[in-house]
């Protein structure tokens, strides 16, 4: 199952402006593998990430996931397209006054009816695969704490967990470890391969931090002003390569 991208372009309108935030981007990703994606603050990283599973619209191009043009779904099919793609943000995006039991199982919303979703009815099988989950991800002793009483790492791990329940094909991450100190950085960064290749998914994170993103990362894709710079493994990462990556 392969990630196709092809004449990917998204032109944000600001105030009146139109400021072209990715350009012509051509990218195809193989299934298991592991991408990170670098470059300036303002490179287009995010808008990259979040119009592979249509969160931002572009105004040219295809996103073809295992067969079908992502940008030509709507509704009912796009939700359901989105199930298979999981995503961690630097900000976790979890509901603050909820558990982190009860975030991690938002993981399954997606394949329930919205009657069910909107009572907030959960199954004890639902329970026990979210208990599953976080203990995984080393921290089923907070289950039952809310999560804005959790560190950003532990947090990070509830997100993560809550993934484990999505089971996706496609792990889409946002500068997930933005937000961590650099040891929290790497346990974070350690969990998310660990999980990559047992659930055997594709996964492609935006990550500042060049070392981070040459220790974990199997192909890197360098931006610049919108447009794809580089495209190689991490060994071809030399000091010219990053010189183009983060030009003014
Ligand atoms: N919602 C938006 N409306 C208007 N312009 C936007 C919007 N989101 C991003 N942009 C602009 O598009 C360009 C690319 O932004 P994007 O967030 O994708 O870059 P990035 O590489 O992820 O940056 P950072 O590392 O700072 O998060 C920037 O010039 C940004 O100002």
């Amino acid at each position: 199952m392969a990630l196709v991208i092809e004449g990917l372009t998204v032109i944000y309108n600001t105030k009146g402006k139109q400021e072209p935030a990715l350009q012509d981007i051509d990218l195809t990703i193989q299934t298991g593998e592991f991408v990170g994606i670098l470059g300036r603050s303002g490179a287009g990283k995010s808008t990259l990430i979040r119009s592979i599973n249509q969160l931002v619209k572009p105004v040219a191009g295809h996103v073809n996931w295992n067969g079908t043009d992502m940008t030509k779904l709507s509704g009912q099919a796009l939700r359901q397209a989105r199930r298979e793609m999981g995503m961690i943000f630097q900000h976790f995006y979890l509901i603050p006054r909820l558990t982190a039991l009860q975030n991690c199982v938002l993981g399954r919303f997606g394949y329930r009816p919205w009657w069910k979703n909107l009572l907030g009815i959960v199954t004890a099988r639902e329970k026990e695969e979210a208990l599953a989950a976080l203990d995984r991800v080393g921290i089923g002793h907070l289950a039952h704490k809310r999560v804005d009483q959790l560190s950003g790492g532990q947090q990070q791990r509830v997100a993560i967990a809550r993934v484990i329940m999505q089971k996706p094909k496609l792990l889409l991450g946002d500068e997930p470890v933005a937000s961590l100190d650099p040891v929290t950085s790497n346990q974070v960064l350690d969990l998310i391969k660990e999980i990559h290749h047992s659930e055997k998914m594709t996964t492609i994170l935006n990550l500042h931090d060049v070392e981070l993103a040459l220790k974990y990362c199997d192909r890197i894709i360098g931006l610049a002003h919108g447009r794809k710079v580089f495209d190689g493994s991490p060994r071809q990462v030399n000091d010219k390569v990053l010189e183009q990556i983060y030009q003014k």
